[in-house]
């Protein structure tokens, strides 16, 4: 079956292509709105919409794979920052603490529209920041497109100080978590 990537993002381009699957890219273009709170749901939401606006736009048969990813602290959801000032907020609020990074998978195929969900959670510790450091690494711009504000694949790397759980959740797509549900539900076998 035909396997689409719907995604910009080229993070989930790279890890998809680091286990040698053959696969499309169809962008989503959706505008990224839910009034759900819970970060679980809320990625699964988000995935959701992305993969099916997808499939709703094929005319033949293939495998829709989507994905969202939020960093939660203290009951508060970070998305992408808006500028460096919003950026600056994130990572002062991510100082010296542990958050929850979220990504939510959705597959679907364009042939019936069958709809599958799941997400993992990965726990990310940041060193104690000051603001010296906090603004060093905003001027490496590498901060503007990553929920939270940091990217864990880049200088990003210098301010973690340790994670529990899948490291490849953190940079936008669980691999593992996404084989075990193309195997389960789909049939499909990436190892
Ligand atoms: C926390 C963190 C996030 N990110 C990225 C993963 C996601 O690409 C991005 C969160 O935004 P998303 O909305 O999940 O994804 P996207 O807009 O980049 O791509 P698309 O919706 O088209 O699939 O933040 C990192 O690259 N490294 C990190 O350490």
């Amino acid at each position: 079956m035909r396997i689409i990537l719907a995604s910009n993002s080229p993070r989930r381009r790279e890890l998809l292509e680091g286990i040698g699957l053959d696969f499309e890219i169809v962008s989503s273009n959706i505008e990224e709105i839910s009034e759900e709170t819970e970060p679980s749901l809320l990625v699964m939401n988000l995935s959701k919409q992305k993969a099916l606006s997808v499939a709703e736009s094929l005319k033949d048969d293939a495998l829709i794979i989507a994905a969202d990813t939020a960093v939660e602290i203290n009951g508060n959801i970070l998305g992408k920052p808006r500028d460096k000032f919003e950026a600056y907020k994130m990572l002062k609020r991510l100082s010296g603490k542990r958050h929850s990074v979220y990504t939510g998978i959705s597959l679907v195929s364009s042939s019936d529209l069958r709809l599958i969900s799941d997400y993992e959670v990965t726990y990310v510790y940041i060193k104690k920041l000051n603001d010296d450091i906090i603004w060093r690494y905003i001027n490496t711009g590498e901060c503007f497109d990553k929920a939270g504000s940091y990217a864990i694949q880049g200088y990003g790397s210098l301010i973690v100080s340790k994670i529990n759980g899948d490291y490849f959740n953190v940079v936008g797509l669980p691999l593992s978590k996404l084989s075990d549900m193309m195997s389960k539900n789909f049939g499909i076998e990436l190892l």
